[in-house]
């Protein structure tokens, strides 16, 4: 549901016939996370295993990832600790997860239960959502808490998006102070009017 997912996100509307994706493909949208305006730049990488060498060179520098299975499909979530490996380790330490259970509207299929989904979020500390391409249930939620996850990691200081490789970069350098205190920026804001 990866491709769906993402075309649902972008276009606001299900991608009817979606085939296997070749490789990776690209999406981005501009969102307004917390005030701020951010725009998101998404990878869909191909599922499929004859591409894996091709999807893991793309991890690296990738501030936050969408982990995906399908909940009528058991074999798609047991394939997710492999795919957790990759992520974990191909990209940076600190890369935002979120566990993505999707089709959730073929709740009558359904081979997972969102119990034991959520149990496995929680013990490989991921966030986790059930989503529907179909409908759109939750897909926005998903890719909004995420970028809104590394903006709270920014701001914490626990992310340096001046670091290489951290998938980050301002549009603005007005933005880098982020990481000041809000009455800071207020501050610094009004000494440059002058
Ligand atoms: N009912 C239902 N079907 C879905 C949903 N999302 C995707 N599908 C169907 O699932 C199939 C696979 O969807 P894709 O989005 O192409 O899957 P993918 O993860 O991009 O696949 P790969 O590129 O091969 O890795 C398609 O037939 C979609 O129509 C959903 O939320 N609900």
């Amino acid at each position: 549901g990866k491709s769906c997912l993402l075309h649902q996100f972008i276009e606001t509307k299900f991608k009817q016939d979606s085939n296997h994706t070749i490789g990776v493909e690209f999406g981005s949208r501009v969102v307004n996370v917390g005030g701020k305006t951010v725009k998101l730049q998404i990878w869909d990488t191909a599922g499929q295993e004859r591409f894996r060498s091709v999807t893991r060179s793309y991890y690296r520098g990738a501030a936050g990832a969408l982990l995906v299975y399908d909940i009528t499909s058991r074999e798609t979530y047991n394939a997710l600790t492999d795919w957790l490996t990759d992520a974990r380790t191909l990209a940076s330490p600190n890369i935002v997860i979120i566990l993505c259970g999707n089709k959730k509207d073929l709740d009558a299929d359904r081979e997972v239960t969102f119990l034991e989904a959520s149990r496995f979020a929680q013990e490989n500390e991921l966030m986790f959502l059930e989503t529907s391409a179909l409908t759109g249930e939750n897909v926005e939620e998903a890719f909004l808490k995420t970028a809104r996850t590394i903006l709270n990691k920014i701001e914490s200081g626990e992310l340096d998006p001046e670091r290489m490789g951290s998938g980050i970069q301002y549009g603005d350098s007005s933005l880098r102070q982020l990481r000041q205190p809000r009455g800071t920026t207020a501050q610094t804001k009004q000494q440059c009017n002058c």
